[in-house]
């Protein structure tokens, strides 16, 4: 049976850290890697920084439209993190599921604990950690996308962050960046894989079972 007839139920990847770890960049490159995996592009009520594309890294939005969608319950899951706003939109990720699709979600620790609580079977956790906290600071002013005071608030958090580890399913301790992106790899397609989500399998089997030797 060709893989593209195999009916399967869709998985949410969830992928958190402190700000700076290197989650956005491991994400990026699971999905050019993989065409197949929907990203769940967030609205936040933050700015663009500089090279960053309305509709392509997120969905920038005004207070008033965030106000908006979640009153009409338009969102997954919201959260406040790092003084502004940021929420999954429920559509396209429902979309994506009834077609058997798996959808990434870069997002923190509050929205991994929502869509959890609503999808325990379809969701995957991965906590990604620094190699340290002086290294998770070098990061983000390497990183030059944000202003000083900015990084010192999004590190002033970043243990607080951290203390939310035992929630996820995986941790990758992200030091070497290649090393951690193939186990990120790993993990998605022994996920990907599992009994429970191949729909296809028990009709399969039946026919199996049904042939003449
Ligand atoms: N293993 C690594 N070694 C060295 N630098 C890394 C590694 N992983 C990521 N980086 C770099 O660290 C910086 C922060 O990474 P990234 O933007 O992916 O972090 P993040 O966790 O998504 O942060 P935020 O939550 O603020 O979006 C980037 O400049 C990225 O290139
Ligand atoms: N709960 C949610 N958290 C989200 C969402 N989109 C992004 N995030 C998290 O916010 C911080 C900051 O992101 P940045 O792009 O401003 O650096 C980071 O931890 C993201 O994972 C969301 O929809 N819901």
């Amino acid at each position: 049976m060709p893989n593209s007839q195999r009916l399967r139920r869709g998985l949410m990847l969830i992928v958190s850290s402190p700000s700076g770890a290197g989650k956005t960049s491991l994400c990026r490159r699971l999905m050019a890697d993989h065409p197949d995996l929907d990203l769940s592009i967030s609205v936040t009520t933050r700015s663009a920084r500089p090279g960053e594309k309305d509709g392509r890294e997120y969905h920038f939005i005004s207070e008033d439209a965030m106000n908006g969608l979640v009153k009409d319950d338009a969102l997954l899951e919201w959260a406040a993190v790092h003084d502004h706003r940021y929420g999954s939109p429920r559509e396209p990720v429902e979309n994506a599921l009834s077609k058997g699709q798996n959808v990434l979600f870069d997002i923190d620790w509050q929205g991994a604990q929502r869509i959890s609580a609503k999808a325990p079977s379809d969701v995957v956790r991965v906590f990604i950690l620094p190699p340290s906290m002086e290294e998770l600071k070098r990061r983000l002013y390497a990183r030059a996308q944000d202003a000083d005071d900015v990084i010192q608030r999004r590190l002033s958090r970043a243990k607080g962050e951290i203390a939310h580890w035992a929630e996820y399913d995986y941790v990758i301790l992200n030091d070497d960046f290649d090393r951690s992106y193939a186990e990120l790899v790993h993990i998605y397609h022994s996920e990907t894989a599992r009994r429970s989500r191949g729909l296809w399998i028990a009709p399969f089997v039946d026919e199996l079972m049904g042939e003449e030797i």
